[in-house]
């Protein structure tokens, strides 16, 4: 953290002070950038790490590397003319590197709970990882995501029964339900603009609450840093 000596650092002279300013204005202007923490949990192997690649790298990885502990990314999106990002963070779905992941649940607007759609039992074991997930945190203050990895490798009847015992435990869990595919890129941008476009809102409304200046730009426009726009903010 950084410290500073004077109420008005524009005021004072020293290199000292000229060196608190500068970072006075950095971390002025990185207070304001808005940015929301998503945690992703599940089992070893649902195809965590893979999801959060193919949205931010465009990468599909066909051999498993375990997450060791856990990893991140910065996303950036503009939101109706707004600078926004998504920090995702990536945690390990096996036991022995649990306790490491389970330090960076703190804080987090968004958990993302995964399970693999050909596994049924990692879809069992999502409530468990989502209670952790939310140890940590104020229920009341996080969107929760149930996501179901590897839809192209299930029949059509497989994925509807696999469906409709997912959206039974996203009712209990409060969560919304979605189905994807890292391999073939199957609803995964969609899936992230839809958690950016909830994040934003929300991060609108805690300026507003807290006094800030919320003015946004025109329209309802999403898109991900360098990349072709979607319309509609909450589609
Ligand atoms: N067919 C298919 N395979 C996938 C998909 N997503 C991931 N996989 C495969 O599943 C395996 C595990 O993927 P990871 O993303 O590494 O799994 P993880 O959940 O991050 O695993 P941990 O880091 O151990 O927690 C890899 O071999 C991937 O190639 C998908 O959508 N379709």
């Amino acid at each position: 953290s950084f410290i500073l000596y004077t109420s008005n650092p524009s005021h004072t002279n020293s290199s000292s002070s000229q060196f608190a300013f500068k970072y006075y204005c950095l971390f002025q202007r990185w207070d304001r950038q808005k940015m929301s923490k998503v945690v992703v949990v599940g089992d070893l192997n649902v195809g965590k790490t893979c999801l959060i690649n193919r949205f931010c790298k465009d990468v599909f990885e066909r051999d498993y590397k375990a997450t060791i502990g856990v990893d991140f990314e910065i996303e950036r999106f503009e939101i109706s003319g707004v600078p926004f990002s998504l920090q995702i963070w990536d945690t390990a779905g096996q036991e022995k590197f649990k306790c490491i992941a389970s330090a960076y649940y703190r804080g987090a607007h968004v958990i993302i709970t995964v399970f693999d759609m050909a596994d049924i039992k990692s879809l069992d074991h999502t409530h468990q990882w989502l209670e952790e997930a939310l140890r940590e945190n104020d229920p009341d203050s996080c969107f929760i995501f149930l996501v179901g990895t590897k839809s192209d490798l299930l029949s059509r009847e497989e994925r509807l029964r696999t469906e409709k015992d997912a959206i039974k435990i996203a009712t209990e869990m409060k969560a919304e339900f979605w189905a994807v595919s890292s391999k073939t890129g199957e609803n995964v941008q969609e899936f992230f603009f839809r958690v950016a476009a909830l994040s934003f809102e929300k991060c609108i409304l805690r300026d507003m609450e807290n006094g800030l200046p919320a003015t946004i730009g025109q329209g309802d426009s999403i898109s991900k840093h360098k990349c072709k726009s979607l319309s509609a903010l909450g589609h």
